[in-house]
């Protein structure tokens, strides 16, 4: 395997807080990777490990075959979730002095645009707005044009079209051979630009897989959400496995070809409802599930099996 990015047991502790605890980890050149988890699971420390601006306490990371140490800087790039660049300087300036850095750089016009900031060239950094100046900290990490690119949280605070916008640039990137590791709350970023997830929760990496493959496995079933006042007894004696939100009953189990029967019965139970929804499961239950983040909600079973 063509591995870009390659970690082997790493820990890092700051106090009594094991921040990453034997996190082993391998990125094939090209691929995207997302890390996913709970605040404070680890992976702002995974990212600063792997980009060694911070040094782990043991365990040894490699980059395109070679340790960390000896990698040409001009190869990869961080966004950090902290930005914090010199001051006075517009978002042209900004580009073309993190340009300078490298021995390489792209010209600058052509990251502004990319990152949709040609028109707001010119303004200070510091009077954009959180989306636009994280709009211009993402232009910092590519005006190298690297091979490896760590994004930390790349789209916190951007609006939605410009979020878009982005995934398509990072898709673009990736399609040009860039390998890409991000770490992201956004669920729906995940499932959208990586080809594997791996989810991290006190330090460690409990979960890698494709989004399809983590769904399949831990997403759990099918549902038909029902938004009306009716209660969980509401279908007793139908053998729906039915759960209750206040407004809201979740009919379990429901395959595309049975939402008619279930609308049947819920119509033959005469339950008036204000809509529909069938759902299927997600990333974003997956990280539920795993990552435990609410009581787990066990539906309650009215009438027996289905
Ligand atoms: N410089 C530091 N000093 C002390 N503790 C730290 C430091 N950096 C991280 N930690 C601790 O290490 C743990 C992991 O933090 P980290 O920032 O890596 O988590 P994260 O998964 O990136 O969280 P978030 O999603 O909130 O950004 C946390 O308990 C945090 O308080």
């Amino acid at each position: 395997m063509d591995n870009a990015l390659v970690a082997e047991d790493l820990s890092r502790s700051y106090g009594d807080t094991a921040a990453l605890d034997g996190v082993s980890l391998a990125v094939e050149r090209g691929e995207v990777f997302a890390l996913i988890g709970p605040n404070g699971a680890g992976k702002t420390t995974l990212v600063r490990a792997l980009t060694g601006t911070t040094t782990p306490d043991a365990g040894e990371v490699s980059v395109f075959g070679a340790p960390l140490g000896a990698l040409d800087e001009n190869r990869i790039s961080l966004l950090p979730q902290a930005f914090s660049p010199p001051e006075r300087l517009t978002g042209r300036e900004l580009l073309a002095y993190y340009a300078g850095l490298y021995d390489e750089s792209r010209p600058v016009e052509d990251v502004l645009s990319e990152v949709g900031m040609a028109d707001e060239a010119d303004a200070w950094y510091e009077t954009l707005s959180g989306g636009q100046q994280r709009r211009i900290c993402v232009g910092s990490a590519l005006v190298n044009d690297p091979d490896l690119l760590f994004l930390d949280e790349p789209t916190t605070g951007i609006d939605p079209a410009g979020r878009r916008d982005l995934w398509a640039l990072i898709g673009d990137l990736a399609d040009g051979g860039t390998t890409v590791l991000l770490t992201t709350h956004n669920m729906a970023e995940a499932e959208a630009l990586a080809d594997r997830v791996g989810l991290l929760a006190d330090g460690r990496l409990v979960e890698v897989g494709s989004p399809d493959s983590l769904v399949a496995t831990h997403g759990g079933e099918s549902r038909l959400v029902v938004e009306t006042d009716a209660g969980p007894d509401a279908l007793a004696g139908s053998g729906y496995r039915v759960s209750a939100t206040r407004g809201e009953l979740t009919i379990h189990g429901i395959d595309p070809e049975g939402i008619a029967t279930a609308v049947r019965a819920l119509e033959r139970a005469g339950v008036e409802y204000e809509s529909l929804a069938w759902t299927q499961p997600t990333l974003e239950d997956v990280y539920l599930e795993l990552a435990d983040e609410r009581a787990p909600e066990e539906p309650a079973t009215v009438g027996g099996a289905q």
